[in-house]
């Protein structure tokens, strides 16, 4: 029986900061070790997170804004919360920062944009990974840009401003944040810096103990 308790870990930064690069090389490690782990990533593959996905770039910043909550309380619901209390390490790959981020970049309000999302549960460990700006846009110049956001000519600077501003948020109202600087350190050196963190988290929490252990104790 696994005795662990899960976790949530969300990985968010930058347009091209390497979050997907990033999450993949954690996965191959906590495989490497035998980590019950699950990697998913927002938006989801639901209908919703399609829906949204599909209206970025025709759909005004409330119609995007709301959509990509509605896929985060679904993805909470099916995949997030039930994995976590099995004892998973769960990874998601964007998650609420970008949903306080990006839809800045739409014209939202940042304190609107808190209320929107004020359901989504903080993750045990917010990883927020950044870059100098110039490396940010020569690592979107290099892979190609995925979306309209990315063709904005000044994209890295505003989005790294926005992320900060996002992790300061987050830290304050309490959430375990993780700033990375990426920008000399190659995705598996990041990687290792996480898994290290989650070991960290791990060890802190208390372990699950099985109803019948519990009884036997008392
Ligand atoms: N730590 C790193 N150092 C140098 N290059 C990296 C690093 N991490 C990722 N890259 C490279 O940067 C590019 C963007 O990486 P990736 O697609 O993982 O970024 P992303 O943040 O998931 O992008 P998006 O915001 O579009 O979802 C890729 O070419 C990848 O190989
Ligand atoms: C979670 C979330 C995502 N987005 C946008 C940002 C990108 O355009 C896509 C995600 O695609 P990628 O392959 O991860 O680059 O969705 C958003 O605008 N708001 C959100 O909350």
């Amino acid at each position: 029986m696994n005795t662990r308790r899960g976790l949530f870990v969300s990985v968010d930064g930058p347009s091209g900061v390497g979050k997907s690069t990033t999450v993949r090389r954690l996965g191959e490690r906590l495989t490497a070790v035998g980590v019950a782990h699950h990697l998913t990533a927002e938006p989801t593959d639901s209908h919703l997170g399609r829906l949204a996905y599909d209206a970025v770039g025709s759909s005004s910043g409330p119609i995007l804004a709301c959509l990509f909550a509605a896929d985060r309380y679904l993805h909470l619901e099916r995949v997030i919360r039930p994995r976590a209390a099995a004892g998973e390490i769960v990874i998601s790959d964007r998650y609420l920062a970008a949903g306080l981020v990006m839809q800045q970049l739409d014209g939202m309000k940042l304190d609107w944009l808190r209320q929107v999302n004020a359901h989504a549960d903080p993750p045990d460990l917010a990883v927020i990974l950044t870059a100098e700006p110039g490396v940010l846009a020569a690592r979107l110049a290099a892979r190609g840009a995925k979306n309209h956001y990315q063709r904005r000519p000044d994209i890295s600077a505003r989005e790294a401003a926005l992320y900060e501003e996002a992790a300061d948020m987050l830290a304050a109202a309490g959430t375990r944040v993780l700033r990375l600087d990426t920008s000399q350190q190659d995705a598996e050196t990041v990687a290792a810096i996480i898994h290290r963190h989650i070991d960290q988290l791990q060890a802190e929490a208390k372990p699950v103990v099985p109803a019948q252990a519990r009884e036997a104790q008392e």
